[in-house]
């Protein structure tokens, strides 16, 4: 288990994170998300002292990191694949690392065979490939069979097999009991592996919740309709909350309004519908909605949604969570 009182990280004027406080829960899948910039890397540092925190604290499975005798058995940490020394073989690299934690060379052999790392165990390390870097990071992250697992986006340069099988590792890692904190800019990919999502902004927690509650929580009822007087369905629906767009003559979109209820009103005022589609919040909208005024550094999105109404706060299990601030200029 993971536990952030009030973590906070300042680097001269900048507050990278701000006060953090959650706990990543053994047994699930914890994502942790947030736009570039937002504190993910430097929370991720803190927890295995790499960082020291200018505020607060945070523990791995009760103790902070540091006071840990055996720190790689309690929690084993991909956060830069690239910090490696070169000339090394991946094999002696892992060894090596085992070495200080007297870990034994055939739990070394193991993380190479579960890594798929076999073929280029021996080769050295600053030939490799981003991906084949990626599978080094994880596979030494796994050497201490460790209690806690984080992992700083460990799909990043994965073939799309590398990408199912880190999905598969990570579930079956939390499957045995261990916590499993991951980052990832994928969102399909988030949605697909994790259980329960802590999403940063700015450096400040957005949402703390699991992932369908932050799904169902961005998600207002969107409702695509086809009909032949869109207009006079609008004005019998105009009402609190209801926003609408019109995309064709004859089609529009509606939030707000659950299916039914657009039915029925089209029914009593006449109008021919011939399509009424709910539209399924993904992941990545629900996302893109909560951290809409997060993002530091923007890259003009001409595809962004601007029918929107304001969103709601999402909710925790247990507590109430910020509102999304205003949108971010
Ligand atoms: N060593 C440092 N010195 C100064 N500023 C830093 C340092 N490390 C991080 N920062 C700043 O702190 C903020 C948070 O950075 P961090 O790398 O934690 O974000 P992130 O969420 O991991 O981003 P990304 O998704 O781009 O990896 C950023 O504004 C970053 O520029």
């Amino acid at each position: 288990m993971i536990e952030a009182q009030a973590l906070s990280k300042r680097y001269g004027a900048k507050t990278a994170v701000d006060a953090v406080s959650f706990t990543v829960q053994p047994g699930k899948v914890t994502g942790f998300l947030g736009p570039n910039g937002a504190g993910k890397s430097t929370t991720m540092r803190m927890i295995v002292g790499l960082d020291s925190p200018s505020g607060g604290h945070v523990t791995v499975n009760g103790a902070r990191y540091a006071t840990h005798r055996a720190p790689l058995r309690e929690v084993g940490a991909l956060l830069d694949a690239k910090a490696v020394h070169t000339k090394r073989s991946a094999y002696n690299h892992l060894r090596a690392m085992a070495a200080t934690h007297g870990i034994p060379n055939s739990r070394v052999k193991e993380v190479i065979d579960l890594t798929g790392l076999g073929p280029v165990a021996k080769k050295r390390v600053g030939g490799f490939s981003l991906g084949m870097g990626q599978r080094l990071g994880i596979a030494a992250a796994l050497l201490g069979d460790p209690h806690t697992v984080i992992l700083d986006e460990p799909v990043n340069g994965l073939d799309p097999e590398g990408v199912q099988w880190v999905r598969h590792l990570a579930k079956g890692l939390a499957s045995e009991g261990r916590t499993v904190f991951l980052s990832s800019h994928l969102m399909s990919e988030m949605a697909q592996t994790a259980d329960h999502l802590i999403v940063i902004g700015r450096g400040r927690i957005i949402a703390d919740a699991p992932i369908q509650s932050i799904i169902d929580g961005q998600g207002r009822v969107r409702v695509r309709v086809r009909a032949d007087r869109p207009q006079d369905l609008l004005g019998s629906l105009a009402g609190d909350g209801v926003t609408s767009q019109v995309l064709e003559p004859e089609l529009i979109e509606i939030t707000g309004v659950e299916p039914r209820r657009i039915a029925e009103i089209a029914l009593r005022e006449r109008v021919l519908v011939y399509e009424l589609t709910p539209i399924q919040v993904s992941l990545e909208d629900a996302y893109m909605q909560l951290t809409q005024g997060e993002v530091e550094y923007h890259s003009g999105n001409p595809a962004a949604d601007q029918t929107s109404g304001g969103q709601g706060a999402v909710h925790r299990d247990d507590a109430q969570i910020a509102p999304t601030a205003e949108k971010g200029r």
